[in-house]
């Protein structure tokens, strides 16, 4: 991960540890996390919808909107931006993952 998600991060956890007057990420744990999983919700569907209509800048405005509201989850939730790092390294060492399934099982 880059290091704009690492900065991000440590925005938002600052946000968390010391409320700021205007912050909508004070805003967001002052609501909790049934809102910030609620707005990760409503920003996934933004993001299939912008990627459906095909405008690519929309969807990149959108996909920044997700990950931002993913990374308020993470840090309400505890998890540093390391440990998905480190999640996602591993799988990169790993190649060939398709699955091999029977065409039946496909038309189930
Ligand atoms: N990256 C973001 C970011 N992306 C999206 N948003 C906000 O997410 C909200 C999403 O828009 P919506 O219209 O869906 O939501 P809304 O109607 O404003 O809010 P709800 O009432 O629906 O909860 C907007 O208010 C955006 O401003 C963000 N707010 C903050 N940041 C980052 O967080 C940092 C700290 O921001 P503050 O906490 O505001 O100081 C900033 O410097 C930015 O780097």
């Amino acid at each position: 991960m880059t290091d704009v998600f690492k900065g991000l991060y440590e925005v938002i956890e600052k946000r968390k540890e010391e409320k700021q007057e205007g912050s909508y990420t004070c805003y967001l744990f002052e609501q909790g996390m049934d809102k910030i999983l609620k707005k990760c919700g409503e920003e996934c569907s933004e993001v299939i919808i912008a990627a459906k209509n095909g405008n690519n800048i929309d969807t990149a405005n959108e996909i920044c909107d997700l990950l931002y509201h993913l990374l308020v989850m993470m840090s309400e939730a505890g998890i540093s931006v390391e440990e998905v790092e480190e999640i996602l390294e591993a799988r990169r060492q790993k190649i060939g993952n398709l699955k091999t399934f029977h065409v039946s099982d496909h038309n189930t």
